[in-house]
């Protein structure tokens, strides 16, 4: 049989992924024996995309975060930041593109506590070289709520507020992709709104890229995409979901 439809030409995207994971394996050894936390996962998050990455206990979500931004590498695949393939790089080239292009978010907030909020914000710069301009941090910690806390050291601040002294601290470099491991997982409900808000904001506004890694259905949904992991490969998608649709699918996964 011919097909009558014409043929569409083959539509190359305009923008490259942000990130993009390609046939990505870890596989953990120890005494116990060997642990195969990914088994081939592939995945292109697009530039200003937001998306959370769910699954069970142990489905491989931190495994695939830390491979993600050159925190570990992976056993096999590759991935490429930007069209940059991480596994190319030495340890110093992949240390100078993280501090430019990646901004980190972690549950434990990693402030250094002997520095105060602004040279704390200020850190990420200095450590690219480049000498930070007062109205850059000034201006950060105004978009996280904070422009008059810059003098505080961290353990003068809430919970709720050393985080967004870390989103702070991720924002002023403009990463291209921010990694988020459980962002809110210490705050309560109102903070992590805002927490969440913000890192929305950042792919809204600024086009960044967010992979936010969470076990939390209404953290979820802040995101445009929830990735679900299931026994270290991708086992679907949902777009758009509310919190309620998150917790089902996250049930269906786990039966
Ligand atoms: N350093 C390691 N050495 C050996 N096994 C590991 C190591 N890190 C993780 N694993 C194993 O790899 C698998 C995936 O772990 P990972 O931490 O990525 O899962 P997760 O989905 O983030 O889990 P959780 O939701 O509990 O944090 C698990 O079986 C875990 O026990």
């Amino acid at each position: 049989m011919t097909s009558t439809a014409p043929t569409r030409p083959f539509v190359v995207p305009s923008e490259p992924p942000a990130l993009l994971l390609d046939g990505i394996t870890k596989t953990y050894r120890s005494k116990a024996g060997a642990v195969e936390a990914l088994r081939g996962v592939t995945y292109h998050f697009h530039q200003g995309s937001f998306t959370a990455v769910m699954g069970a206990s142990g489905s491989g979500k931190s495994t695939l975060l830390q491979c993600a931004a050159g925190l570990d590498q992976p056993t096999s695949g590759s991935v490429l930041l930007g069209g940059i393939e991480l596994q190319g790089l030495d340890e110093v080239a992949l240390t100078k593109l993280r501090r430019k292009q990646m901004g980190f978010v972690f549950q434990a907030y990693n402030l250094l506590p002997s520095l105060t909020v602004y040279d704390n914000v200020a850190l990420p710069l200095r450590l690219t070289g480049s000498r930070p301009r007062r109205q850059d941090v000034q201006g950060v910690l105004d978009q996280v709520g904070l422009a008059d806390k810059a003098k505080r050291r961290p353990a003068e601040l809430s919970g709720g507020q050393q985080q967004r002294v870390a989103i702070a601290r991720a924002l002023i470099t403009r990463p291209a992709v921010f990694f988020a491991d459980e962002p809110t997982g210490a705050l309560d409900s109102t903070t992590s709104r805002q927490i969440l808000g913000l890192l929305r904001e950042a792919t809204d506004r600024a086009g960044q890229t967010v992979v936010m890694v969470t076990h939390d259905p209404v953290a979820a949904a802040y995101a445009s995409r929830v990735l679900f992991l299931s026994d270290g490969l991708v086992a679907g998608s949902l777009d758009n979901g509310s919190p309620a649709q998150i917790a089902a699918a996250m049930s269906d996964l786990e039966r």
